[in-house]
């Protein structure tokens, strides 16, 4: 039997219910995935078709899009998020989890979340979806990836205060951190030989004390006893010039050592193509790169590239995994 992506519906005051219906509307059967929400979510005139079990997703997913219904209490307004549907949009995520864990998905895709509605409104405890994801596949070591075709970017600490980075970088989260990309570009994208490219965290990466001195502590003997192992590994190079093409030509993957120092050159180069990716869970989570975009939101204008590539990445992965 063919299985469907499980798309959780994310914010319904975000982008999410919007880009999910124009994906739809795009991809038609291709790709199948069917949205866990409240089938009145998405924008008026497009064709729902409430599913009861995901098996149904694939048959019915050329006629429209398929919506696995999850009640939300209150209105829906588009740009604000009502804090009654904070609780229904947590539960989503667990559900999409459980939906691919006992083989009735073949990938979770997530929608954006809008994280603060989330706290404020039913006190969510988790920085993200990767560190709820984490939780709930038991306490999983995982990895933060964005990918596209021009870069994959792995940030080493993740939804941090840039004040605590320093001390949270150790030479065990980073090890580990490796050690998962290395992993999973050889499992799930087919990165024979992988090479990977490790930032500083100080400006110049250090310039050899100078300007701080975590490439010294940290990460240089990390790399050093990784690379001794067999491990393809490229620095701590200086963050500021290891993003240009011909650079980029010179890894797989690269590994930062914060969230903007990673995010922010794909997010530059190819933010409407970029897929978040969670490496280390026992099952395949992909999502957009970008957030709920309130200030957009039901105005018809979101773009829904990158949660195509989601969608295709899920699947692909996912594919894979059975094999
Ligand atoms: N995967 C996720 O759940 C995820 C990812 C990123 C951010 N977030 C959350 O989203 C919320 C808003 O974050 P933000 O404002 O920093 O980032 P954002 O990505 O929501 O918006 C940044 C800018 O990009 C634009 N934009 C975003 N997506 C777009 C699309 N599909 N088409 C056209 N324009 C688009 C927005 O209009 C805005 O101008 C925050 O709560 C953040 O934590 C969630
Ligand atoms: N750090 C991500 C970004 O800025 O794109 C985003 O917040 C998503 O994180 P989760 O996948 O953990 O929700």
């Amino acid at each position: 039997m063919s299985l469907a992506v499980a798309l959780s519906c994310g914010e319904p005051a975000g982008v999410g219910p919007e880009i999910a219906a124009k994906a739809w509307g795009l991809l038609g059967g291709d790709f199948p995935f069917f949205l866990i929400g409240d089938p009145g979510h998405p924008p008026q005139g497009m064709p729902v078709v409430e599913i009861s079990d995901p098996s149904e997703a694939c048959a019915v997913a050329e006629r429209g899009l398929p919506v696995l219904r999850h009640h939300f209490d209150g209105a829906l307004t588009p740009g604000t998020p009502n804090p009654a549907h904070a609780k229904g949009v947590i539960e989503v995520i667990a559900r999409g989890v459980h939906l691919v864990q006992s083989g009735q998905a073949l990938a979770l895709c997530t929608a954006p979340i809008h994280k603060q509605a989330l706290q404020d409104g039913a006190g969510f405890a988790y920085p993200g979806h990767t560190e709820y994801l984490a939780a709930l596949a038991g306490d999983a070591k995982v990895v933060m990836m964005l990918a596209s075709d021009v870069l994959r970017v792995v940030p080493t600490t993740i939804h941090i205060p840039l004040s605590e980075v320093p001390g949270a970088l150790t030479p065990a989260l980073l090890e580990e951190t490796i050690r998962i990309t290395h992993a999973a570009l050889i499992s799930d994208f087919g990165v024979a030989r992988p090479r990977l490219a490790i930032a500083g965290l100080n400006p110049h990466a250090g310039e050899g004390g100078k300007m701080g001195r975590e490439e010294i502590t940290v990460i240089t003997p990390v790399l050093e006893r990784l690379r001794a192992q067999g491990f393809d590994l490229r620095g701590p190079m200086s963050a500021d010039t290891m993003f240009h093409a011909a650079a980029r030509a010179g890894y797989d993957a690269a590994i930062a050592m914060y969230h903007d120092q990673a995010l922010i050159p794909i997010k530059t180069l190819d933010f409407d193509r970029g897929v978040n990716v969670t490496l280390g869970l026992p099952f395949v989570r992909t999502s957009p790169d970008h957030g709920t975009a309130l200030d957009i939101a039901g105005q018809g204008i979101a773009n829904p590239t990158s949660l195509i590539e989601a969608l295709k990445m899920a699947h692909s992965m996912g594919a894979a995994r059975r094999r």
